[in-house]
């Protein structure tokens, strides 16, 4: 096994993780992890910029000098909080910040900040990222791209078994015996929660679901959240905020509705989205990570919907639930590194199995 690192900031915005990784591609060990918070002046410009607002040449490359300079603090506070040297890993795999994901269209493309090149300048570690072009160009969705690694590290399962990440936006990986690893994004998860709980909150998220828990699901708000046509569009499909954005949900919006209600409403549109795909699939278990698995409100939502389903966390199979995208992006830095394929054609809808990502040297 060597070592790689994962480095992972997704849609909700709240800030960086990475882990070390011991893999040889088929199994995977964490061996630490830590976290960094995004600046609330960077978090508001990249909320800013993933709600469509323009910006000039000179910010987008402000901003990724700066997303650069920030993964590479991470690694450097990772290595030192774990006793381990630069010269001990042999890459990093590095997400970067999602500001853009168009994946149908006349002109695709997926576009994720974080300048490589700084990472590998200052941490001396051979850095990998964009990910998600290559799979694109292949004609895939470019996304999700974890179902790859939950195939690898949770594959191996005697009855059906659905990952499902929840994150600011959803995705499922089926994993069924015998079968190619089925994935796709199902919707919002955290996102309109958060957007929300922000904008009358004045709070990041809605810690425990406080606030979620005094309101009452308003019928005819569920109603139409539900009623959005990408939500039942086939697979493969993914999404972010560029459709589930501030002014989608204000144009669901009514008046005379509490704003405790709202945020019982977003949670319950998060929970039904995910248990109506998951519902299409032969009954098995339901292992949840991503930050909305400590959503108490979600989980037992979750549980209700899915009655003959075990519903738990990826925890119980052995696979931190925390961890799991960033441990991803290690698995991916090695498969790249060796040559190997990185996406799933069953989930992306990509033409073949291919390399992913960029290489960088110190
Ligand atoms: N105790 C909690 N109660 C309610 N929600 C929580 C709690 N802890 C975390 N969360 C939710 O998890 C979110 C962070 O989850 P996560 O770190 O998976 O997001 P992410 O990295 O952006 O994921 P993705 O890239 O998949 O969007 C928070 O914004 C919040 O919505
Ligand atoms: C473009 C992009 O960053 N998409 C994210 C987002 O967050 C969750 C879901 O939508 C997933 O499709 C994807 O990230 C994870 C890491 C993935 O590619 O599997």
């Amino acid at each position: 096994m060597e070592l790689f690192i994962g480095i992972m900031s997704g849609t909700s915005l709240d800030g960086i993780d990475a882990v070390l990784v011991a893999t040889d591609g088929k199994h995977a060990e964490l061996k630490a992890s830590t976290t960094l918070p995004f600046a609330t002046n960077l978090r508001q410009r990249l909320l800013h910029l993933a709600g469509g607002a323009a910006i000039t040449a000179q910010q987008w490359g402000e901003l990724d000098t700066e997303l650069g300079q920030a993964y590479a603090d991470i690694v450097l506070q990772l290595l030192s909080e774990s006793g381990t040297s630069a010269e001990q890993v042999r890459a990093i795999g590095c997400h970067g910040q999602t500001v853009w994901h168009q994946p149908t269209g006349a002109l695709p493309f997926s576009l994720q900040l974080g300048d490589a090149n700084r990472i590998a300048a200052l941490t001396g570690i051979v850095t990998i990222n964009d990910f998600r072009r290559k799979d694109m160009a292949l004609g895939g969705q470019g996304a999700p791209l974890v179902p790859a690694f939950h195939q690898q590290v949770l594959g191996d399962t005697k009855q059906v078994r659905i990952v499902v990440n929840i994150g600011g936006i959803a995705n499922i990986t089926v994993l069924a015996p015998g079968q190619a690893a089925v994935g796709y994004d199902v919707g919002p998860g955290n996102m309109l929660m958060d957007m929300w709980c922000k904008q009358h909150c004045g709070l990041p998220f809605d810690k425990d679901a406080a606030l979620g828990r005094q309101g009452q699901v308003n019928p005819a708000l569920l109603s139409r959240l539900l009623s959005e046509p990408w939500l039942a569009q086939p697979a493969p499909k993914s999404t972010g905020r560029e459709l589930f954005s501030a002014p989608w949900l204000a144009q669901h919006l009514f008046d005379n509705i509490s704003v405790a209600d709202v945020q019982a409403t977003l949670a319950e549109f998060s929970a039904q989205a995910i248990a109506n795909e998951v519902d299409k699939w032969p009954v098995g278990e339901l292992l949840v990570c991503g930050g909305g698995g400590h959503n108490p409100l979600l989980m037992q939502r979750l549980s209700a919907l899915l009655p003959q389903w075990q519903v738990d966390t990826t925890n119980r199979a052995g696979v931190d639930m925390d961890a799991m995208e960033a441990m991803a992006f290690a698995w991916l830095a090695h498969q790249t590194l060796k040559g190997l394929p990185g996406n799933l054609p069953s989930v992306t809808g990509a033409s073949r199995p291919a390399i992913l990502g960029a290489i960088h040297l110190p």
